[in-house]
């Protein structure tokens, strides 16, 4: 990849790469646009198989967070952390207090939380080095782990998605196939089972799979199955790019509502499925209240203020619904217009000059 032609592509503001030799430590932080305010997006954790798809998946994730926080009505901008290394056997405490330091580094350009591979001890070792970070422990008078949140947002979602596909949003008897049961998609079958959904299930690890199969009667299925399933809804709560060239023929679903980011792998991907006349409730929209919850102790923590905030996300995907049915164009163009548009309605708003510390002026009236 050539890197400033793709920054430039898709206007992103800075790359960040982050070395710690005692810890081992190797993060990218990306910072797409602060038009909105800082950039705020998690950290992932992963074991990439090159430092190229590290870097692509940073930048995606954080154009992606751009989107979600613009269309969830957010005043912040997009950024994300990818940290190369196994969650389960590179971790230290050091690591994560290096990273601290580089965030710190940003003031406040970059706000981080939780994402996939890093957890809630994580953030508030973050925390022993920057207040730039969300997600810490409620101890602190912190939202927390914000699985369930985003869990209960895509459940809301799902339902409104349903809606226009079934010209209902019960779920009672529905069958919803889901693929990755971890932090969130956990938290969604307790929503789905317990509204009498017929679940099914896959994920490559066996334990979580398990926890699925006795705590809601799910049905296991091999992880290269779980698209073929005979289902309503397709739920795609693992990593990213699973509806594809190849994917896409075998989905019986008739609706595409999950947790994952970047679903789609190319854009185009979108169109196939619009004609295909599948409900695609678009990622970033549906899966947008962990970041809802994790923001509000930016104003302070109030979870009932942030869970209200996170049921709008129901009619979030209604209007995308609606505005991609009146301009006869699929529901992930109508996403982004949405977004887009919020954008330049604050760039422009924002432009006029306002007296603050850090202009021309600053050293002449202190
Ligand atoms: N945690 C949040 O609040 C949040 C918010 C918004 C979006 N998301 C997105 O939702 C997705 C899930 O997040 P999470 O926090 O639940 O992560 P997680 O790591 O807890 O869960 C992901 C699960 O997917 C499984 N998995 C990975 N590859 C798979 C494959 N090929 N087939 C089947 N299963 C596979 C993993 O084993 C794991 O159990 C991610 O894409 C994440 O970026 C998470
Ligand atoms: C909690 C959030 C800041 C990050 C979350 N992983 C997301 O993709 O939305």
């Amino acid at each position: 990849m050539e890197i400033f032609s793709y920054m430039e592509q898709y206007d992103y503001e800075q790359l960040l790469f982050c070395q710690d030799k005692q810890s081992g430590l190797k993060a990218i932080i990306a910072i797409h646009d602060t038009t909105l305010g800082p950039a705020l997006g998690g950290t992932r954790m992963w074991t990439y198989d090159s430092e190229a798809a590290a870097i692509e998946d940073a930048l995606r994730l954080a154009r992606g967070m751009t989107y979600k926080n613009a269309a969830a009505g957010l005043n912040l901008g997009g950024g994300k952390t990818v940290i190369i290394g196994d969650p389960k056997k590179d971790k230290n405490e050091e690591m994560f207090r290096a990273f601290g330091r580089y965030i710190q580094g940003l003031n406040g350009r970059y706000i981080t939380a939780e994402d996939v591979g890093t957890t809630v001890e994580d953030m508030d070792i973050i925390h022993e080095e920057t207040d730039y970070v969300t997600g810490i422990s409620p101890a602190f008078g912190s939202s927390g782990n914000p699985s369930p949140v985003t869990a209960y947002g895509v459940y809301k979602g799902m339902k409104a998605a349903c809606k226009e596909a079934f010209g209902t949003d019960s779920l009672e008897g529905k069958v919803v196939a889901v693929q990755g049961v971890g932090n969130v998609a956990y938290n969604l079958c307790k929503h789905l089972h317990a509204e009498g959904v017929k679940l099914v299930v896959t994920d490559i690890n066996e334990e979580a799979v398990r926890r699925a199969v006795d705590e809601f009667g799910a049905k296991a299925v091999d992880p290269k199955d779980i698209y073929e399933v005979s289902c309503h809804v397709y739920a795609p709560c693992a990593l990213g790019a699973t509806i594809n060239d190849e994917t896409i023929p075998k989905i019986k679903a008739k609706v595409i509502a999950g947790a994952a980011n970047n679903q789609l792998k190319e854009a185009y991907h979108g169109d196939k499925i619009h004609e295909m006349g599948i409900i695609y409730a678009p990622d970033y929209v549906i899966n947008a209240g962990g970041v809802i919850n994790v923001a509000d102790e930016l104003y302070g923590y109030n979870s009932e203020r942030a869970l209200k905030k996170v049921e709008g996300i129901y009619s979030s995907i209604e209007r995308v619904i609606e505005i991609a049915k009146r301009d006869n164009i699929p529901t992930y163009v109508a996403a982004d217009r949405l977004a887009e548009e919020r954008i330049e309605r604050m760039r422009k708003s924002r432009s006029q000059f306002l007296q603050n510390s850090h202009h021309i002026l600053s050293r002449r009236f202190k």
